[in-house]
């Protein structure tokens, strides 16, 4: 997979040389490309913003600047013809384990973080024609910059990528991962010491009951669910099957 991201600070990806995703890009499971944004400026000032038209608080960010760089980024066209292009912003849809193992599929995205208030709309409405354009949400709060959720992006989409997780841990045994824990929220994990300032391991996971386990641990992540996010408790299907109608 390659990943291009156009920003006013690239070094705000230093971040993404290590640890899962540092070790995909050495291994050459994902490429990333970063582009500073200021170098499509002609201004002595490298101006990337501009006061919004009608009026009302802070800047918005400036059409051309960041048309002149997605046209360069896109011209450097590699095996895949156009890339996605994500921008992620609090009015986007909201971006879920199912977005990040559609984007898992993608050849080639192309995140434009934007800072601001945002960027000029008819950038989106440009590219909107000739890439597909998603504007996406990692929360509802408000954040200087759309840096940080293209970090939270890529993680969550690259460790879905194959071989970057070792064998010991599969993607489907993920809280939200289709399955009979589809939709619900991780139980409590334990590991040694079995006791730990006087606090026990659940007997049962010393059992060697794998039935038994399996059953309390889907237990102990229903009523996690019930009580942290109920509205997820009320998308599981009544019938008690997972959406791929296996028997949980
Ligand atoms: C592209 O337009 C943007 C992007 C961002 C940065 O992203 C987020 O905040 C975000 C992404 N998921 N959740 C939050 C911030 C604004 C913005 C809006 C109003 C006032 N101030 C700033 C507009």
């Amino acid at each position: 997979m390659r990943v291009d991201i156009i920003s006013i600070f690239p070094e705000y990806f230093a971040p993404l040389d290590v640890s899962l995703v540092g070790k995909a890009r050495e291994r050459g499971i994902l490429e990333i490309r970063l582009h500073q944004l200021r170098d499509w400026t002609h201004d002595v000032h490298k101006t990337v913003d501009d006061t919004p038209y009608g009026g009302g608080p802070g800047m918005v960010m400036k059409p051309e600047i960041w048309g002149e760089a997605i046209d360069a980024v896109i011209a450097q066209a590699g095996p895949a013809a156009s890339p996605r292009m994500i921008v992620p912003t609090p009015s986007g849809r909201p971006f879920t384990q199912e977005t990040a193992i559609e984007y898992a599929e993608e050849p080639w995205l192309l995140f434009t973080p934007a800072r601001y208030e945002g960027i000029d709309s008819r950038v989106a409405a440009e590219y909107g024609s000739r890439l597909r354009v998603d504007e996406v949400s990692v929360g509802d709060y408000v954040l200087a910059g759309g840096e940080a959720a293209v970090l939270v992006i890529v993680e969550a989409v690259g460790r879905l990528l194959p071989g970057v997780l070792g064998n010991a841990r599969s993607v489907a045994d993920d809280s939200f991962a289709p399955g009979s824990m589809a939709n619900l929220l991780e139980g409590p994990v334990y590991t040694k010491p079995p006791t730990w300032r006087g606090r026990e391991v659940p007997e049962i996971l010393l059992s060697g009951h794998h039935g038994k386990i399996a059953r309390w641990r889907r237990d102990q992540a229903l009523r996690r669910t019930l009580e942290k996010r109920p509205e997820l408790v009320a998308r599981l299907d009544p019938a008690g099957l997972d959406k791929d109608d296996r028997k949980i």
